[in-house]
């Protein structure tokens, strides 16, 4: 990380140069709004984790693994076509992206496949992998070849450095997220989410500092997951979180952007537009989140509840996932990479 602009600073300095992505204020203060009313009607907090009823329910070390695997693997679940979607079914429903992954995960438990253990999965064949994570629909998950890559990889760096489990590199950092941030991204080049802009390099880190927050919210902020700076960890720069904030009217696109994700390409990993709105989308839950402990402050009712970017962060991304059909026609940018 030497040299290298933290997540925060690299929000910063996008958010200041950018050309093709705006912050609005106002836009800024209604998505404070929603959630301050969020937070003051569900206390929504750092045990909203669990409620997901693919999440682990336990606080333990296979809880720990579970959350290692699934972020290891938490990349890229779009379709290029859009009328098919990797889907999987699981505990009666279909669960379509991000909780595809899920469901694959707990049905490979449930068949007794020991998928979360470095021992299994460091060296998983292609094939094995393909059925594990195979899909209800003929559209299966993208980047296979790149997703056994990365477990061998990350097995590997367990069993060689870390005993075979995560949990040891929680132990390593003493409560501190930034330590375990750097660890992370020092150990598992696959986390390594960093760029240049405007010849400085900068750096993301969408799954090293989700992987974190969901070890955080796992066990509730208590063992595995008590982190002394925890609030220092950003929003995890994904494709959905910047339709959210385009749709709060936080953030906002030049028509020329607009128009280039309305064409519906691969916009490469790195690129300027991509950095701009991964950046901007950074910088504006920072802001987002400030205003909000504003509004909470200011409320008798909700003075003592806690915030920040982590949990701006899963709310707008479930609201997303919600409101997916009111936010359709709202573009998000496709950038197949093993990052996000
Ligand atoms: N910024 C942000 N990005 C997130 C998540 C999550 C899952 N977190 C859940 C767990 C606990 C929380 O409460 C969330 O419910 C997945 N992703 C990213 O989204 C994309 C997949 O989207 P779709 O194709 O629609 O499934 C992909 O880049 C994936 O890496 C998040 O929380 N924040």
């Amino acid at each position: 990380m030497a040299g290298v602009l933290s997540p925060r600073e690299t929000g910063r300095l996008i958010a200041e140069t950018s050309k093709d992505v705006s912050i609005c204020t106002d836009g800024i203060k209604k998505t404070a709004q929603v959630v301050f009313d969020h937070v003051k009607k569900d206390a929504f907090s750092v045990k909203s984790w669990k409620e997901h009823e693919l999440n682990p329910k336990t606080m333990d070390k296979a809880a720990v693994d579970w959350v290692f695997l699934a972020d290891t693997l938490n990349f890229s679940f779009y379709s290029d076509d859009e009328t098919k979607k990797y889907s999987v079914e699981y505990g009666g429903k279909k669960h379509t992206g991000y909780w595809s992954l899920c469901a694959a995960i707990n049905r490979a438990l449930d068949d007794g496949i020991p998928i979360t253990d470095p021992n299994y999965y460091a060296s998983i064949s292609q094939e094995k992998l393909a059925s594990i994570l195979r899909s209800d629909t003929d559209y299966n998950i993208p980047l296979l070849d790149k997703r056994v890559e990365v477990l061998h990889e990350a097995g590997s760096v367990l069993l060689k450095k870390y005993d075979g489990s995560f949990i040891n590199c929680i132990k390593q950092s003493e409560k501190s997220a930034q330590s375990l941030l750097k660890l992370v991204v020092e150990d598992f080049p696959a986390y390594r989410d960093e760029a240049e802009y405007n010849g400085k390099k900068v750096a993301f880190y969408k799954r090293a500092q989700i992987l974190i927050a969901d070890v955080w919210g796992c066990c509730e902020g208590q063992g595995y997951g008590e982190f002394n700076d925890i609030d220092t960890i950003t929003m995890f720069a994904d494709y959905r979180i910047p339709q959210c904030l385009v749709y709060f009217g936080a953030l906002k696109y030049s028509d020329d952007l607009l128009q280039t994700l309305r064409k519906d390409v691969n916009i490469e990993n790195g690129d300027r537009l991509e950095m701009e709105i991964r950046g901007c989308s950074i910088w504006a839950t920072e802001l987002i989140c400030e205003e909000t402990k504003k509004l909470l402050a200011a409320d008798p009712q909700t003075a003592d509840a806690d915030i920040n970017a982590i949990l701006v962060d899963h709310y707008l991304w479930d609201y997303r996932r919600e409101k997916a059909d009111e936010m359709r026609n709202i573009p998000f940018h496709k950038t197949r990479c093993i990052y996000y």
